[in-house]
């Protein structure tokens, strides 16, 4: 199946020369949840504006289901939907004008239906006839992406859809871009709560001073970049890593009480059993052992880490 967006070495070199996307590459499949990470400055909005035909790219082409988004700006723009990061609505106007007319400044003719459920699977529809301004600030994040979807597109930009929302509002867009996806749309997000991109992702993109430094399935990348900690407790303090351990990836915590050993999967996870055998040997008394495995976010900041 062809890719339902499809960048090709795209380059934005913003006036005052900053380059802001280097040679961008990628594609994004029919139906999936994708989330592009990376830390402040790397190019996600940029690179969102771009795919949404709202920032000029210097060089590269984007297709939005087969249209190119310079050059048949109307018709790629139409199978889009975005959902901006900052409230840009008009204050004065209800709820349902608010949306409806954002139907129609795709050229799609009036859907009352449509934007019932829209509405209603954003719980807004009891809102319809409020004026934006007497909103919350989560209702009004609700609206948005109501405009965004009203006029049936077939891919949703999401631009860090639940910064600053409570815990709440949170949970019902996970569940609603769950909805989504069962519908068909596909999905994009950029997040800065990596818990996000772990609950909800198939694949994860970082982007990095505008480089896109990885494409990865999400399963795959925790499962080739994921790593254990084995912590072992300590009965007695130990000052140091013991002699025969130094050349092992040891750390001492928690003052001496805690020895910590990062398993590498690439490696032999025989390490833990040599490892316990040598504090028996070595006399090194311990209350207990724990692991654990890395999450995302322990990935992701190694990732940007390495390359700095
Ligand atoms: N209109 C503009 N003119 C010049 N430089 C810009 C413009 N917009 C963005 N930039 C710069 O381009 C780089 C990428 O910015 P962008 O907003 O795309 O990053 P981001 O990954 O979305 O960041 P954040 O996570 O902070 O939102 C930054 O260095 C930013 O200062």
């Amino acid at each position: 199946m062809s890719p339902i967006i499809s960048v090709s070495g795209l380059n934005k070199v913003y006036a005052s020369g900053l380059h802001a996307l280097k040679n961008v590459n990628l594609d994004i499949r029919r139906g999936e949840i994708f989330a592009l990470l990376g830390p402040n400055g790397a190019g996600k909005t940029t690179l969102i504006g771009t795919i949404c035909g709202l920032v000029r790219p210097s060089s590269g082409t984007v297709t939005a289901d087969g249209h190119d988004v310079v050059t048949d700006y109307r018709a790629a723009r139409a199978k889009i939907g975005l959902v901006p990061q900052e409230l840009s609505t008009d204050m004065f106007e209800t709820v349902w004008n608010t949306v409806s007319f954002s139907r129609g400044l795709f050229g799609k003719p009036a859907n009352p239906g449509h934007i019932e459920r829209v509405l209603r699977d954003l719980s807004l529809w009891d809102k319809k006839d409020t004026k934006i301004m007497a909103l919350s600030g989560g209702m009004k994040r609700r609206v948005l992406i109501a405009k965004a979807l009203s006029h049936e597109p077939q891919v949703l930009f999401l631009d860090e859809p639940t910064a600053g929302v409570d815990v709440e509002l949170r949970r019902d867009m996970w569940a609603m871009i769950g909805r989504l996806r069962e519908q068909g749309v596909t999905i994009i997000l950029t997040t800065h709560y990596i818990e996000e991109a772990e609950e909800m992702a198939d694949r994860i993109g970082v982007i990095r001073k505008g480089e896109i430094i990885l494409v990865e399935e999400k399963t795959t990348l925790m499962a080739k970049l994921g790593k254990s900690r084995l912590r072992v407790d300590l009965k007695e303090p130990l000052a140091k890593v013991p002699a025969d351990l130094v050349a092992w990836p040891i750390d001492i915590e928690d003052d001496g009480h805690a020895l910590v050993y990062t398993v590498d999967p690439e490696h032999d996870q025989a390490g833990v059993a040599e490892l316990l055998r040598r504090l028996v040997a070595s006399n090194i008394d311990f209350k207990g052992v724990e692991t654990s495995r890395s999450s995302l976010e322990d990935i992701f900041i190694d990732l940007v880490r390495e390359r700095a």
